[in-house]
């Protein structure tokens, strides 16, 4: 059989190609065991254990496929989800229909049949206005009328649009019918960072994470237009509402095995109360006898990122033989 007709019985997944969103969807993608193998410059691949096709996309294209209804779900991020919905001049991601029809396969102008299913606590940033410092100009409304350079151009037109009827005291659609935009914005592909000291633009909108590229390049953040973060997303009108529903579910163990870690340590048993306070676990925490021993035994869930923490805790009240462990896979 070929490729488009292997196509037509599976759910479509798009993943980022490339970029800081791809290698964790690859890990993503493991831990939910969906099995597949990528032949080299082939962007999509066939999934081994289930009836899905995986197709490598750019990130700023997959809100655009799943809107269109072909591609069934996507890995992309919340600011590229406001951008084509800007682009499309609608506000926000609609939600379920519960329509489960076949769907058009065009790539449509809008998002209204997008749902954004869960965040999935990676790819964390903000859609950030910078100005040079050097050039003093740390109130946005100092940028009207002068260059702005972003790749995120539909959103920054959008957020001085807004801007300049606020200026003038009018609606934004007063705005539209009676006035031009005095700022110019200008779409560039990437390096952003480099349009203010290349003498291009007064100030950028670009991502910012850590804010150590904008600190390099002598810029600061003056406003928020977005924050981000990735989320999974589904075309309300799939045909495969149930594989969406176990993919989900799968995601969501992998999201909670990154999330926490288990704790198992010994306790003398009169120190038990404060012990439970300090792991109290998600439910409760698990408490076994140690053999011809007044020392019990505990278990629990702990978040990853407090265990250091935690463990201090445990040792300040006798704790011994404080052992951590990864959970490679769950479902809470
Ligand atoms: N510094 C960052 N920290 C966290 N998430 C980010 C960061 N930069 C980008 N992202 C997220 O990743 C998405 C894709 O950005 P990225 O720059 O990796 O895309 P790309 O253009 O496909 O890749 P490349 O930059 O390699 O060409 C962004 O839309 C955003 O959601
Ligand atoms: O605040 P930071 O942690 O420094 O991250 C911000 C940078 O990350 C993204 O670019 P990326 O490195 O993905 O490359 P790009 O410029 O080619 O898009 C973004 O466009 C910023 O340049």
């Amino acid at each position: 059989m070929d490729l488009f007709s292997e196509l037509n019985d599976r759910l479509l997944f798009a993943v980022p190609k490339k970029g800081r969103l791809h290698e964790i969807c690859l890990q993503f993608l493991k831990g939910a065991d969906i099995q597949f193998h990528r032949k080299p410059r082939h962007d999509i691949a066939l999934v081994k254990n289930h009836p899905i096709a995986l197709v490598f996309l750019p990130a700023a294209d997959i809100a655009k496929y799943v809107g269109g209804g072909r591609v069934d779900l996507g890995i992309t991020g919340q600011d590229i989800i406001a951008e084509t919905a800007a682009s499309y001049g609608t506000a926000t991601v609609a939600h379920d229909t519960n329509d489960t029809s076949n769907s058009s396969g065009s790539l449509s102008p809008t998002l209204d049949s997008v749902r954004e299913v869960m965040p999935l606590n990676f790819g964390q940033c903000r859609l950030m206005v910078q100005t040079p410092v050097r050039s003093g100009i740390e109130n946005v409304r100092d940028l009207i009328g002068k260059r702005i350079v972003t790749s995120f151009e539909a959103l920054t037109r959008q957020f001085f649009t807004r801007l300049e009827a606020e200026a003038l005291g009018v609606t934004v659609d007063t705005f539209r019918e009676q006035h031009a935009l005095k700022t110019t914005v200008e779409f560039v592909s990437g390096s952003v960072e480099a349009a203010c000291a290349l003498g291009l633009a007064d100030g950028i909108v670009d991502l910012v994470e850590s804010g150590e590229t904008m600190r390099a390049a002598g810029l600061q953040a003056i406003d928020t237009i977005v924050e981000s973060q990735a989320v999974l997303i589904a075309n309300t009108r799939t045909r495969f509402p149930k594989l969406v529903n176990m993919i989900q579910s799968r995601i969501e163990g992998v999201i909670a095995s990154r999330k926490f870690v288990y704790i198992t340590y010994n306790i003398e048993r009169d120190m038990l109360p404060k012990a439970k306070e300090i792991t109290p676990g998600r439910q409760a925490p698990t408490i076994n006898e140690l053999v011809d021993s007044h020392w019990l035994a505990v278990s629990a869930m702990v978040l990853a990122k407090d265990v250091a923490d935690v463990m201090d805790q445990l040792k300040t009240i006798g704790a011994r033989d404080i052992l951590v462990f990864n959970i490679s896979n769950c479902r809470v």
